[in-house]
């Protein structure tokens, strides 16, 4: 088994304890054997040995909630509320484009996440073959999910449940592990009652979680409430949704009560402060949720309502704008979003070895290029991971022990045939 030291390093590491230390990592197939001041054995033991001056290692940044073949709609329908922007804009395009569109779309969000120190994301889409195989090349870490939309004749709707349910099944443990699937019924206002049921029960029978969207806006809370005389979480509660393991996405109009119905059921939110910011859907109430100690993540959500899929802005938007909106400037401390952004988005989709750098735990870290400006004086570095670094600040990125990003240069996949195609693709969508 290959055995690599990074010496001479700043490590961020997500413990509660030495969470800022100089000195060295060992790495020994795919997990962390070592993290500590003192180089444990002689250097010749190593295979590798990796000079980390001026580099600052943390662990990798986990993506809860996100689409990613919508790199393809990047700036297409911009400054328009949900409804409008899905049923008009999103859906039309995306009908359009089958397997080889989310093959190419997914392909370069891959891209722009593992550059920017993404290590694992979570995906909601169609055509989930095709992202499965993107993420298996890469070398990323991803959960995956066939997100369906329930608005359509029943022949239809068995269809989908299957193919959902094929995927999760295929798919999960996967690529040696990195990849590990979700139902996802996509949202409480696309699927009904009975067809929601349907994927607790499966997500039931195949010891799976469950993946939504929910109580994004204040439009869909009212409409919940008019057509099932519930607001989405109660409603969700009653089909029984909660009974499996849940990571909903948004989670933005939420009374007392349904934050304290969240955190009973041990319900993981996942934040996307971009997105709700863009299309205008609100603020979530962050740090009441973590003050009732539900476990709060942070999504990018698909790039057309972000517009990027950099997580550092996300930890950044999330530390910033709960402040602003309470007044309280210790609402979300840098810390808090640093967890958000690692550990606790680790543990939001179960995966328990990872998020942090601690000997035992699966070696999925990346490095930032200390030596900038932007980033000096040399003093809280986890400051400067929230408050001042952004995707383009990393320099190396690995998951699972394999080194995927060198330099900048992604390792695993031809950026430049990646591009092209996505361009292709885009055209194709766009002039046919
Ligand atoms: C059925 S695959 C996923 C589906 O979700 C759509 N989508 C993208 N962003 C959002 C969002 O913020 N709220 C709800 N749905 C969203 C995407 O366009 C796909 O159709
Ligand atoms: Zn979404």
């Amino acid at each position: 088994m290959k055995k690599t030291i990074i010496i001479n390093g700043t490590f961020v590491t997500g413990r509660t304890e030495e969470n800022v230390l100089e000195g060295c990592m060992v790495i020994e197939g795919n997990r962390l054997t070592y993290i500590g001041k003192e180089i444990p054995e002689p250097l010749e033991n190593y295979d590798e040995i990796i000079r980390g001056e001026r580099k600052l290692y943390m662990p990798g940044l986990v993506n809860t909630h996100g689409h990613a073949a919508m790199t393809l709609l990047r700036g297409y329908g911009d400054d328009l509320a949900l409804q409008v922007w899905l049923e008009e804009k999103m859906w039309p395009m995306e009908a359009k484009f089958g397997p080889a569109g989310v093959r190419s779309g997914t392909l370069l969000a891959i891209l722009e996440m593992i550059k920017g120190g993404t290590t694992t994301f979570v995906d909601m889409y169609d055509h989930m073959n095709e992202v499965a195989q993107a993420v298996s090349v890469s070398g990323m870490r991803a959960c995956l999910t066939r997100g369906v939309i329930g608005l359509c004749p029943e022949d239809i709707q068995e269809f989908k449940l299957k193919e959902a349910i094929a995927f999760a099944k295929d798919w999960n443990g996967a690529a040696g592990g990195r990849i590990t699937t979700m139902m996802a019924p996509h949202a409480p206002y696309t699927c009904p009652p009975d067809y929601i049921e349907r994927f607790v029960q499966a997500a039931h029978d195949l010891d799976l979680p469950i993946h939504t969207h929910m109580s994004e806006t204040k439009r869909e809370v009212e409409a919940n409430v008019e057509q099932y005389g519930l607001r989405p979480v109660q409603h969700l509660e009653k089909l029984g949704v909660f009974t499996r393991p849940t990571l909903v996405a948004h989670g933005v109009h939420l009374t007392d009560e349904e934050i304290a119905i969240l955190a009973k059921y041990n319900v993981g939110v996942s934040h996307n402060p971009g997105s709700n910011l863009k299309l205008a859907s609100g603020v979530a109430r962050v740090p009441e949720m973590l003050r009732a100690g539900i476990q709060v993540s942070l999504g990018t959500d698909g790039a057309a309502s972000n517009n990027n899929l950099d997580m550092f802005e996300e930890m950044r938007l999330a530390a910033l704008i709960h402040k602003g909106v309470s007044g309280d400037p210790l609402a979300v401390p840098a810390a808090e979003a640093f967890r958000m952004g690692t550990s606790m988005g680790a543990s939001s989709i179960w995966l328990d070895d990872i998020g942090t750098l601690e000997a035992g735990m699966k070696a999925d870290f990346i490095a930032l290029d200390l030596d900038q400006p932007h980033l000096l004086p040399r003093t809280d570095y986890v400051s400067h991971i929230v408050y001042s670094a952004s995707a383009h600040d990393v320099v190396d990125v690995y998951v699972d022990g394999q080194c995927i990003v060198r330099g900048r240069e992604c390792l695993t996949l031809d950026e430049e045939k990646i591009k092209r195609e996505f361009e292709d693709t885009f055209t194709r969508l766009t002039k046919g």
